[in-house]
């Protein structure tokens, strides 16, 4: 980073920083409030919210749902539907009392003891509780796991809450129930060239993750994994299904493929012995641009046991597809679907205000400069996501950073390789690196002078807890500008600051783009830029955070 434009910026910024608050004292004292001009300002949008003008959304906020933005939103989901899974999770708490083979209870602890951000290496692994969605699919589908009839659930639950193991307790639990428990049939396909489970998803970089929890898993129970994505061959499709697929990962376009090539001989009668088929990000899957190419591809699977939809929402859209579809479905949600975690700290900077004079990038520079400074992740790289809306603006954000702000920043999009997509996302899917292991830190915060506490003209007030030390000094922040393309299913590993710089258009955008973060009930913070156009509903959103409604 740039070190002198670096300081000359933070000067800049620290002036910007005082003036804030000059500024506004020197406005008319009628339009003076104590408690500061954007805090006013937000309880005054709150309130326009909540007034009854609205008929319809005024009843749904009594009943505790708040409807954001004029788009198709997210369903409604009844009490009645939620209240069974709140049932069941009074009376179970530990993986031992869930129904599943042993073996398959201690591999599946031992993978979230290596890879939960939820958990320190010091944990014992047996104590490993499951999460909501864990217990609630596992005890739903284990009463039914080895009928012969086909059975199709939606799994639906906030996101990070744990829905990767979640559906890969029954399917791990059935693969190996097979294996013990009808040996005869055991006995017909443990040597065939065929393969027993598929998991479908909607992008490379989601087929890399989840083949991560699934070959450990895999790998401890003696079963065999395969991914297939941009770089897998039909040949070593074809090497792998000769030892017999247990679990493959791909996504649906793959599998339509296989039926387009002469190389592989007869795939139907490879999918033949498919039982167990998972959508992960099925919302996505099933959504008017994929759903000819996802269904076409379960058709494949003609003998199909289990087919499980999972998603972290359930857009209107997706509700009447299904409905259309799959009419005999059955449905597992939590009682905290569609909400924000109330862990994330949710933040509104409104760049309408002074000093920002209506630019979003300098709110947003701002920002980026207030969590460098925060003191929190002491002795690690900083990471934060930035999302915009529209995909020729990641570009423009990042070069603006870059160049006039000095920030160590990438943007990335669908115009990205796939290569260089999961390259670009590499930092910010694996646990933070401590500074010290990086060859030259990035010492920005030696540069500058220790004053930024808050922002101005915001309701942020960046929580410091303890005083910075020397060592804390040291820091490095990478910044990545990408679109709604991440903001699904990717678990970026312990991600505390998201920055939506643009304001999302739906609520399911908002609810995936902001479960970037918090994930597993970990704390995050969330600063959403605002500016003169955004409506009401929007400006609202810390507010429906922390009073825990169910956004719509
Ligand atoms: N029982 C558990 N205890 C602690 N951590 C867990 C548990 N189960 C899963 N995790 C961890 O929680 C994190 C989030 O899991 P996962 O990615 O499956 O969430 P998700 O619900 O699929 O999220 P999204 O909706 O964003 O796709 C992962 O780091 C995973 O290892």
């Amino acid at each position: 980073m740039d070190g002198l434009r670096y300081r000359l910026n933070a000067v800049a910024i620290n002036r910007i920083l005082r003036q804030g608050f000059r500024y506004y004292s020197r406005k008319p004292a009628s339009k003076r409030v104590s408690n500061g001009p954007a805090r006013f300002k937000l309880q005054n949008d709150i309130r326009n919210v909540q007034k009854p003008a609205k008929t319809g959304n005024a009843k749904a906020q009594d009943r505790g749902v708040f409807h954001y933005g004029s788009f198709g939103g997210l369903k409604e989901i009844g009490e009645a539907e939620t209240q069974k899974t709140a049932e069941v999770l009074k009376k179970i708490s530990d993986f031992e009392q869930l129904k599943i083979l042993p073996k398959v209870r201690t591999a599946l602890q031992q993978v979230i003891s290596e890879e939960s951000i939820a958990l320190d290496s010091s944990k014992d692994v047996s104590s490993i509780k499951p999460s909501p969605i864990q217990v609630a699919v596992t005890q739903k589908i284990a009463r039914t796991l080895m009928d012969k009839q086909l059975q199709i659930n939606t799994i639906a639950a906030e996101t990070g809450s744990g829905k990767t193991i979640a559906y890969l307790v029954p399917l791990l639990d059935y693969l190996k129930r097979v294996e013990d428990e009808t040996p005869e049939s055991w006995d017909l396909i443990k040597d065939k060239a065929i393969v027993r489970s598929v998991i479908l998803v909607p992008t490379h970089e989601l087929v890399e993750q989840v083949y991560r929890t699934v070959s450990q898993s895999a790998a401890l129970l003696g079963l065999n994994a395969f991914r297939w994505n941009m770089n897998t061959s039909y040949t070593d499709f074809i090497d792998a299904v000769k030892n017999r697929i247990d679990v493959m990962v791909t996504t649906p376009g793959k599998i339509l493929n296989t039926f387009k090539v002469r190389i592989i001989n007869r795939p139907d009668r490879l999918f033949s012995g498919v039982k167990f088929v998972v959508l992960d990000e099925a919302d996505t899957l099933m959504d008017k641009s994929w759903l000819e190419e996802t269904h076409s591809a379960i058709q494949t699977f003609p003998n199909v046991n289990h087919l499980i939809f999972c998603s972290a929402t359930i857009p209107n859209e997706f509700s009447k597809t299904m409905d259309r579809l799959f009419p005999t479905r059955k449905s597992i949600t939590t009682p905290k679907l569609h909400k924000i975690s109330r862990k994330i700290d949710f933040k509104l900077i409104d760049a309408s205000l002074n000093p920002y004079k209506g630019s979003k990038m300098k709110v947003l520079s701002q920002i980026l400069y207030a969590v460098l400074k925060d003191g929190t992740e002491a002795g690690f790289e900083k990471r934060c996501v930035v999302f915009v809306n529209e995909k020729k603006d990641a570009k423009k954000v990042e070069e603006q950073l870059r160049s006039k702000y000095g920030h160590d920043c990438i943007s990335l999009t669908g115009e990205d390789t796939v290569e260089e997509r999961l390259q670009k996302i590499d930092l910010f899917v694996k646990p933070a690196r401590p500074l010290e292991s990086l060859e030259s830190n990035a010492t920005v915060s030696e540069l500058i002078e220790d004053t930024a506490e808050f922002l101005p003209n915001s309701n942020i007030r960046m929580n410091r807890t303890k005083p910075v030390t020397a060592s804390q000094k040291k820091v490095s922040l990478k910044v990545l500008v990408t679109t709604d393309l991440m903001a699904r299913g990717l678990n970026f590993h312990g991600i505390r600051n998201v920055i939506l710089y643009d304001v999302p258009k739906t609520a399911i955008d908002l609810v995936h783009r902001a479960g970037r973060t918090g994930r597993m009930m970990q704390g995050g913070r969330v600063f959403m830029i605002t500016d003169k156009k955004t409506k009401s509903w929007a400006k609202a959103i810390p507010k429906i955070v922390r009073s825990n409604k169910t956004l719509s």
